[in-house]
């Protein structure tokens, strides 16, 4: 189970429930990167710029999506390459978790680890990276859920229906064959 959607959507903070509910190891690219770099996703900017960053979160996201059973939180833009968005797509559920600008912007405000939002007009920047973004989130998902405003324990259990009705609708099972 694979979730996408821009910064502040909530994908960590609903994948940890997420995965606990459904007895999985929860996984975030962004952690990942950093525990594989031994740095932080801001000084990886820093020091190799957002290519370098990309770099290693397309290497990241090939190696996690093979991992089985895990819930995977994605970076927010995660999606930006085809690689990524294909391996994403081709290899597990993708539930793209969608939230207004408005509510990503007062989940991000005051946090700092976000290097791409330390400039002095961050609603702006979140506004243009929605617009590019949120057709990719769209293409590469098979559920999209709206997170802005829901708790999220009551998200969990909305996106437990979304996917038992999923299941449902794409299970190829012979009826014969069905308990
Ligand atoms: N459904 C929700 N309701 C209220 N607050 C939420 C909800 N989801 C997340 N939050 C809060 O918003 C903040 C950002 O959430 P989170 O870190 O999970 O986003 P993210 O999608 O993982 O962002 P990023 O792409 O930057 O990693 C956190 O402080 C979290 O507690
Ligand atoms: O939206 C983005 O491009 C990013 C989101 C974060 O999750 C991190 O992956 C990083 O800060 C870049
Ligand atoms: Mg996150």
């Amino acid at each position: 189970m694979f979730l996408v959607g821009p910064m502040g959507a909530g994908k960590t903070t609903i994948g940890k429930l997420l995965a606990k509910q459904l007895g999985r190891t929860f996984v975030d690219s962004d952690w990942y990167i950093e525990s594989q770099t031994g740095a932080d996703i801001a000084w990886i900017f820093a020091k190799e710029g957002e290519a370098g960053f990309r770099e290693r979160e397309t290497r990241a996201i090939d190696e996690l999506t093979q991992a089985p059973q895990i819930v995977l939180a994605t970076g927010g833009g995660a999606v930006l390459a085809a690689e990524n968005r294909e391996f994403l797509r081709q290899r597990g559920i993708v539930v793209y978790l969608n939230a207004p600008v408005d509510v990503q912007m007062a989940r991000t405000s005051k946090d700092k680890s976000r290097p791409l939002l330390q400039q002095p007009n961050p609603r702006k920047i979140l506004q243009d990276l929605y617009s590019i973004r949120d057709p990719l989130y769209r293409q590469v998902a098979h559920i999209i859920m709206p997170t802005g405003h829901t708790y999220p324990r009551h998200m969990v259990s909305q996106l437990m229906q979304q996917l038992n009705a999923f299941f449902d609708c794409t299970d190829t099972t012979p009826k014969d064959n069905k308990e």
